[in-house]
């Protein structure tokens, strides 16, 4: 291997991403080398060294024992990068020189030595296919080769596997919720852990069903698409129409210029009457600064639309009044907007949090009826209330009166955020969207960044249509909707209950720091050595290892679903086509079952032998796919997000009497006095 940037110890910066000359097709990450490790790697394997266990030969299996997310499956990723860091194990002067001044005094200079001529030529390393679909206690990769080596690479296969495959598992999920028409956007990198974690986040939330990326450089690195909007201190950074240097747009087709603030400007009048808002109510600098960005981009133009309320207008009407009753928690910032929502057919969705540390039951009213209550969104605003605690989740001001709890003789106000895009932002987007159309442009959408995402984009959605019948525009009904803030699995179930008229979600917080489980715990364990099974015993079942180098088969049945994982001793013959073959839970002895498979695949293909990757990679997109045909063939009982079946795995009878011949024998026997 080259000695490249991290010899002068820059590799963060200047060259994190070095091509890699071998058969991976993609970018080395310079980051991942052989002292991206733990030092008791290199402790043991001097102990080896000293014990004479150079020639050992041993076997590893690296995998994982629960499914992340209280899920029933999980994705499998990272594969390629662990081949690229095995093509590229070598300990430069540098770290040998750098290990000499940190391992404690007394170390043989031959280790050293040793140490710099080790390469991963005599390591055989196994695995399941990247992007397939795989569950706990079947070794993802099997690593096999000299005892040195193939420990000392413990630490660096952890890393690129757990994140890559807890990061696809996690995007995978949300591609589930969201449904195959909606898309998603990763929006994350701000958000992620640190600048290679945003990098492995936009990368394996691509693999995972991600339609694209904010992320520029993991466009350029992994050939994903690159995709974005704007932000709120666009529209901020202009504060009237004075502000506007240029005004003028040719029309696409005939060339012939108009100046693009006052088509808007006249658009907005008109929509003033059709959507009954009165044109004071939106900001100027609001409409300043999306002309702006529709002459910068007049095929692309997409508008944040949720950046002002209507109080915060300079010459805006102050709709709001103070809310009444006494039992209001909000008074201090909130307001009725009281004609607003009961002119309005679409009903908002009012996420509140009840916490209850009580029996009592909040009963939910709007409008004098019974509705129902919906305990979804966990953040939020505490009030204390007779004893039992309701939040309302959404936490800021600019809230309207949509409805009232009741708790015993209490009466607490339900609030929620409205109103924010739909009088400025709206209209400002539907003016300009209008002037672009006649200048032979046709606007993209808008992205809505707070409030009832699901009101909101009911909303929106049916102002379109108003503007589409009202100015005879077709297209307009059909414009694109980005929802974003604090999105998660939960929120999207919710917004998919109550109904929403969303085209694209962006994600960024909740998907890369996989706040509902941060890290999927892969572990890499010693199952043979010199031929000779090895055993990790437990107090916890759970724990105890698969001995031995296995084989691992997924079993379909005739419906085409996979039925379940089975693990054989590599010595025993595959299961076959139609023939009978008992399978049985690794530790209880009672749960076994006969499958007749109708159709075998086995797991495992040898991805790296004589020091090269002898196996041809997939592309990023390919192991996209790759996830999406392997989850299909995973029944919908286990991928259901509330309490899905455990997919089963099993040993062969075979392979079930060595291990438990083997427990038996590792086993002390205690004694009782
Ligand atoms: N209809 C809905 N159902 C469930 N959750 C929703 C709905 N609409 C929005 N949410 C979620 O509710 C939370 C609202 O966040 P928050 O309380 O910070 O309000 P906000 O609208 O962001 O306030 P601000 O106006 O200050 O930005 C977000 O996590 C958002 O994803
Ligand atoms: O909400 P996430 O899922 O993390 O998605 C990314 C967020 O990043 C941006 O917000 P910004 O950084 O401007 O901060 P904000 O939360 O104040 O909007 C964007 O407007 C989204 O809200
Ligand atoms: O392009 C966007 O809209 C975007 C990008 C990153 C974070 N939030 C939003
Ligand atoms: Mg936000």
């Amino acid at each position: 291997m080259a000695t490249d940037s991290r010899e002068d110890g820059k590799f963060l910066c200047r060259k994190m991403m070095a091509r890699c000359s071998g058969h991976c097709n993609e970018n080395r990450n310079s980051v991942v080398q052989p002292l991206l490790t733990d030092l008791y790697q290199i402790t043991m394997a001097y102990a080896y060294w000293k014990s004479g266990k150079t020639e050992d030969q041993s076997v590893f299996d690296l995998f994982f024992r629960t499914n992340p997310f209280q899920g029933e499956f999980t994705i499998f990723a990272g594969l390629e990068e662990c081949l690229k860091f095995l093509e590229n194990f070598h300990y430069s002067d540098g770290d040998i020189e750098y290990l000499k001044q940190t391992l404690p005094d007394g170390i043989e200079d031959e280790f050293f030595e040793y140490l710099g001529q080790l390469t991963a030529k005599d390591v055989v390393l196994h695995a399941i296919e990247e992007g397939s679909v795989v569950f706990p206690r079947v070794p993802l990769i099997k690593v096999e080769g000299p005892l040195i080596v193939v420990q000392l690479l413990e630490t660096t296969l952890l890393t690129l596997v757990n994140y890559a495959s807890l990061m696809a598992t996690n995007a995978a999920r949300y591609r589930m919720v969201a449904g195959k028409n909606i898309k998603l956007l990763e929006f994350g990198l701000r958000r992620a852990q640190g600048p290679d974690g945003g990098l492995s986040a936009s990368k394996y939330s691509y693999v995972g069903g991600f339609d694209g990326t904010s992320n520029v450089l993991a466009g350029k690195l992994f050939d994903i698409p690159v995709k974005g909007t704007h932000a709120h201190a666009y529209i901020t950074s202009f504060t009237g129409f004075s502000e506007l240097k240029t005004r003028t747009l040719r029309h696409k087709v005939t060339g012939v210029p108009q100046d693009l603030l006052e088509l808007s400007i006249r658009h907005r009048e008109a929509l003033s009457d059709v959507l009954d808002i009165n044109t004071e109510e939106s900001s100027e600098g609001e409409l300043a600064a999306m002309v702006s960005f529709a002459i910068a981009f007049p095929d692309g133009f997409m508008a944040l639309v949720d950046t002002y309320d209507v109080k915060s207008v300079q010459n805006g009407v102050d709709k709001l009044h103070p809310l009444n009753g006494e039992m209001n928690g909000h008074s201090g910032h909130g307001g009725a907007q009281s004609s607003d929502i009961n002119s309005n057919s679409i009903m908002p969705n009012v996420a509140i949090e009840c916490n209850h540390k009580t029996d009592v039951k909040p009963k939910l009213t709007y409008n004098g009826d019974d509705v129902e209550c919906k305990c979804r969104q966990p953040s939020g605003q505490l009030e204390d209330r007779g004893g039992t605690r309701c939040c309302s989740s959404m936490r800021n001001s600019r809230k309207i009166l949509v409805g009232h709890v009741v708790l015993g003789r209490n009466r607490m106000n339900l609030l929620t955020n409205v109103g924010k895009s739909f009088r400025s932002g709206l209209l400002n987007f539907c003016a300009v969207a209008l002037a672009l159309n006649d200048q032979g442009y046709r606007a993209i959408g808008i992205r809505i960044d707070s409030g009832d995402l699901a009101y909101l984009s009911c909303l929106a959605r049916q102002t379109f249509e108003q503007v589409s019948t009202r100015f005879r525009i077709p297209w307009f009904n059909t414009l694109t909707i980005v929802a974003s803030n604090d999105i998660n699995e939960d929120t999207i179930i919710s917004l998919n209950e109550q109904g929403h008229k969303i085209d694209c979600f962006g994600i960024g917080t909740h998907l890369v720091t996989c706040q509902r489980q941060p890290a999927l715990g892969c572990v890499y364990k010693l199952v043979e050595i010199n031929n000779q099974a090895r055993i990790k015993l437990s107090q916890d079942v759970e724990k105890v290892t698969m001995p031995g180098s296995k084989n691992a088969f997924r079993l379909f049945g005739a419906d085409g679903h996979a039925l379940i994982d089975l693990m054989q001793k590599v010595s025993e013959p595959p299961p076959e086509v139609g023939q009978k073959v008992l399978c049985r839970h690794p530790f209880q002895e009672s749960k076994r079952a006969y499958v007749i498979p109708s159709r075998v695949e086995c797991l495992y293909k040898v991805y790296w032998c004589e020091g090269r990757v002898c196996q041809p990679l997939s592309r990023l997109d390919q192991i996209r796919d790759r996830v999406q045909t392997s989850l299909k063939a995973i029944r919908n009982d286990h991928k259901r997000t509330l309490n899905p079946t455990p997919y089963k795995v099993a040993v062969s009878d075979h392979l079930y009497n060595f291990i438990h011949d083997l427990w038996l024998q590792n086993a002390p026997i205690g004694e009782l006095s």
